[in-house]
């Protein structure tokens, strides 16, 4: 735990909150956030299996509706300007991606409008099972990404991110990489689940995203400074 770094929620996007975030800067200032390093993640998780005998549906379903819950919270329906608001839910390959199939399905109950883009699905019965709750909800799924930016902007009020979570490594892959080169050019609001995708890549830099560099990680603050931490 030494080595994870409190900053304030607001780390991850004053340029969001500034051009086209409509969350409410309150809620999302309002409360500490601890950041767990990925090896840190990686160890609570193995202790949930092992220890405590969680399964993962269990904890998927746990972490889907939490993110949903955050996501109305900072994003409430009244907040956006379409009724219902459309949210375009990115998933992938692994349980992020799982995490996001769970809260595109508590998003249409909260009120919003999800739709999924899951390129890479796993053949495995979880995975099926939750594209298929999906479905019966009349939630759609995209063929293809939208290959321009500002077509997400027009058609969506907000991204979520379920790309990567805890173990993403190496460089990007596609279809990921041409994912979240146009995930960095939006200026509509990106929820994401875990961590921000592409964090620490600069070469896809999307909005105010940490990155690591001399051996550091650095963020920009809400006041324009650099900061350092030892974690993402
Ligand atoms: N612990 C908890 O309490 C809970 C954890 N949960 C969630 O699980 C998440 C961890 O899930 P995870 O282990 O499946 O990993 P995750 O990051 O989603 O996907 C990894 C896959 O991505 C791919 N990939 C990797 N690198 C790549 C690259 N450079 N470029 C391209 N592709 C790349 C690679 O797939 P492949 O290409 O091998 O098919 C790999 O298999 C965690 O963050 C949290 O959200 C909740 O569901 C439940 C509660």
């Amino acid at each position: 735990q030494a080595s994870a770094c409190r900053v304030s929620p607001t780390w991850w996007g004053p340029q969001r909150l500034s051009s086209g975030g409509r969350g409410d800067p309150e809620v999302m200032a309002s409360a500490q956030v601890k950041l767990l390093s990925q090896e840190e993640a990686q160890a609570v998780d193995e202790e949930l299996f092992k220890e405590y005998q969680f399964s993962v549906d269990q904890l998927m379903e746990l972490a889907g509706l939490s993110c949903a819950t955050a996501i109305a919270k900072a994003y409430p329906p009244t907040s956006l300007s379409r009724s219902p608001p459309t949210v375009l839910v990115i998933c992938g390959p692994g349980n992020n991606g799982g995490d996001g199939l769970v809260c595109a399905r508590h998003l249409k109950l909260f009120g919003y409008q999800p739709t999924i883009y899951y390129p890479k699905r796993p053949n495995k019965p979880l995975f099926t099972a939750l594209v298929t709750q999906c479905e019966k909800m009349d939630i759609p799924f995209l063929g293809e990404m939208p290959p321009e930016p500002q077509l997400i902007d027009e058609l969506y009020e907000l991204v979520v991110d379920a790309i990567f979570g805890f173990s993403f490594k190496g460089d990007v892959r596609e279809p990921f990489r041409n994912i979240l080169s146009v995930l960095s050019g939006l200026t509509v609001p990106i929820a994401s689940i875990d961590i921000p995708s592409g964090a620490g890549f600069k070469e896809v830099g999307i909005g105010a995203l940490p990155c690591f560099e001399d051996g550091m990680w650095r963020r920009e603050t809400l006041e324009g400074s650099s900061q350092t931490c030892s974690s993402p």
